[in-house]
């Protein structure tokens, strides 16, 4: 589903953020991105629909390349997004914010206008009830909760009705519980409707109970690529460990 190969990034202050990253996402995964803080995780994430652009490598989505310009706006539809700071407008209510999702299927005078069609409201109301948000359609989103806010963003995603749902650090900013709902509905979400996940975090704990697969970045480098089950402490220490000796062998096969 998801190609990367070679992938590369150099920040303007010369920072390398990706180091000659592939890696292949199959359909129906639930995939976890783990690192220390400014490994390269977001950069990873947020490539993969644009919104970061690469200088060298290549990502492909179904067969269709993400630096093609022409072809940003049909993966953006197929590719939801959520973020740690939810990244919802707080002023609009639920039913608005989720109806931001249909945008890519609405005539833009309409949409700009609020005239969603019938079809698409009750296509976002559905979202919403699918996300446990029902009783709060019509509540400004800065009444809701952290969790609430993340359901939202959630939501809205679903309501363009992605084949993937990237996730950069989606539970970062919530309390335990709720970071342990909002992965449940997350899994629930991959697991009856098989939208495929790929999910920053910096829990490993949370990374093993929720996704079937680890991928281990460490200074830009994939370090390691593997099924949840089966994987050992050796490796987890891989990307945590500050003993750079360890991913020796994996730099010099970059
Ligand atoms: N816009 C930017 N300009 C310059 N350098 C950046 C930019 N964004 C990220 N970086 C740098 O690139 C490296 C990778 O950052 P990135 O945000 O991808 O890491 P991360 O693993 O997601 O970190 P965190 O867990 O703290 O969010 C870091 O050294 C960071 O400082």
């Amino acid at each position: 589903m998801l190609e990367i190969r070679n992938l590369s990034k150099t920040y303007n202050n010369k920072v390398i953020a990706l180091k000659n990253v592939s890696l292949t996402v199959n359909k129906g995964e639930f995939a976890m991105v783990l690192g220390l803080s400014g490994a390269g995780k977001s950069t990873l994430i947020r490539s993969i629909n644009g919104l970061i652009s690469v200088e060298a490598g290549s990502i492909e989505f179904e067969g269709v390349s993400v630096s093609n310009k022409e072809n940003i706006n049909k993966i953006r539809k197929d590719i939801g997004i959520i973020f740690q700071q939810f990244n919802i407008i707080k002023r609009l209510t639920v039913l608005e914010n989720v109806l931001c999702g249909r945008l890519a299927y609405s005539n833009t005078i309409m949409s700009s206008l609020k005239l969603f069609k019938k079809k698409d409201i009750n296509w976002a109301l559905d979202c919403i009830e699918r996300v446990g948000l029902k009783e709060k359609a019509y509540v400004r989103s800065d009444q809701l909760s952290g969790g609430q806010q993340q359901r939202v963003g959630i939501a809205r995603a679903l309501a363009q009705q992605p084949k993937l749902i990237l996730a950069d650090e989606p539970v970062a900013s919530l309390d335990p519980y709720s970071a342990e709902e909002i992965l449940e509905l997350l899994t629930e979400i991959n697991k009856k409707e098989g939208i495929t996940m790929l999910m920053s975090l910096h829990n490993v704990m949370l990374a093993k109970k929720y996704g079937n697969r680890i991928l281990g970045i460490k200074n830009g480098i994939l370090v390691f690529d593997k099924q949840v089950i089966g994987l050992t402490e050796k490796e987890m220490q891989l990307i945590y460990t500050m003993d750079t000796s360890l991913i020796k062998e994996k730099q010099q096969a970059v």
